[in-house]
């Protein structure tokens, strides 16, 4: 069917659809990176966003469900310029078209990936909406997408099962914000029992666990609008357990310490995005997804350590508490997709809670 994307700022890109085709609202961001749209999809952090591959050919490899970062995909469409008929790979267990069909992700293909790249990455993020069919009415849509308001889909993606991952010496209390799985296989990994608790629970609920550290998982939206979870964690920091946080995490905690975040034009996503350690004077290449950051300027010296930058735009990419038990990154250490580069900083957080390495 034909398809067609309208952004906020009116500009029209004709193509086809594929997956589940029905119309949908979205925030445009784009993805660089040239593999792991398993990943991706299923990457909660993606939840409502319309994600645009800059990588021309996508879908050759299929779908392996062992990659799954989370149990369905979340992001409200996948945009790219070609996809692949043949899901090609013996570990593949269903094509791309018929897994957003089946999750009900509409997808949009044929169009120029590159070009809408360059307006997003000139005009910043914007909202926009994918129509399908022949009769399309473009000032409804327009007024459809204005009237659009981005929403936070913590609370959806936020488990409340109470999994337990692992049965490991190390109690790790997982503050799941919309975790990925990885950061749930790399603690368990290194021999810890994680217990997933929702993004509101409180801090007394987290320490009748009693645990031995507490991660804050990745998560989608603006980190602003998860306010309980921000009191809750000016509550935890003060415990004094450690804690690691990655990503929306990282920013929860900043902003618990009175620390502002702010929204980046366009965004960081891709795998092969260098931050520098400023300890140690060295870059590593990360996985990174993400819209928003820590203002640098608003993290007190006598609290925080700036501990990583982005050596793209000097965004802040971690920060050391000075309590030396809570550090926290911008970036994916648990990589999936993406290089494996900062795994040791799981490492460092199994020592401070006082284990060793397996
Ligand atoms: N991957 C994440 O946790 C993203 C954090 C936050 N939603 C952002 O876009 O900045």
């Amino acid at each position: 069917m034909k398809a067609l994307l309208m952004l906020e700022n009116g500009m029209t890109f004709e193509g086809t659809g594929f997956g589940y085709e029905h119309d949908v609202l979205c925030e445009v961001v784009f993805n660089s990176a040239m593999c792991g749209y398993t990943e991706l999809l299923t990457d909660p952090s993606y939840a409502g966003q319309g994600v645009v591959m800059t990588f021309p050919l996508i879908g050759n490899y299929g779908i392996c469900y062992d990659d799954a970062e989370s149990t369905k995909p979340w992001l409200g469409a996948f945009i790219v310029r070609s996809v692949s008929g043949i899901a090609s790979n013996f570990r593949c267990d269903v094509d791309l078209d018929t897994y957003l069909k089946q999750n009900k992700v509409p997808g949009m293909c044929g169009i120029d990936t590159r070009a809408l790249t360059r307006v997003l990455r000139e005009s910043g993020t914007m909202r926009g909406m994918i129509s399908y069919g022949e009769a399309i009415d473009l000032a409804a849509m327009k007024k459809q997408i204005d009237a659009f308001v981005l929403k936070s889909y913590v609370p959806e993606v936020s488990d409340r099962e109470g999994k337990v991952y692992g049965d490991g010496p190390i109690r790790v209390a997982l503050a799941d914000y919309g975790v990925k799985h990885n950061i749930i296989r790399c603690l368990v990994k290194r021999g810890c029992t994680v217990k997933c608790f929702p993004y509101d629970a409180s801090m007394e609920e987290i320490l009748a666990f009693s645990p031995d550290g507490v991660m804050l998982s990745n998560g989608p939206g603006d980190p602003q609008a998860c306010v309980k979870s921000i009191e809750e964690l000016k509550r935890l920091y003060n415990h004094g357990l450690p804690i690691f946080g990655i990503c929306l995490g990282h920013q929860l905690m900043a902003l618990a310490q009175g620390f502002d975040t702010y929204k980046l034009k366009y965004g960081h996503r891709g795998i092969n995005h260098p931050v520098k350690d400023l300890e140690a004077n060295r870059v590593y290449i990360t996985s990174q997804n993400h819209g928003f950051v820590v203002n640098a300027d608003t993290v007190d010296p006598a609290v925080a350590d700036v501990s990583f930058v982005s050596m793209n735009d000097g965004s802040v990419e971690g920060l050391r508490y000075k309590n030396g038990r809570v550090f926290t990154v911008q970036f994916h250490p648990e990589a999936s997709s993406g290089p494996l580069d900062t795994g040791f900083l799981f490492d460092k957080f199994i020592d401070l809670m006082g284990g060793s390495r397996i």
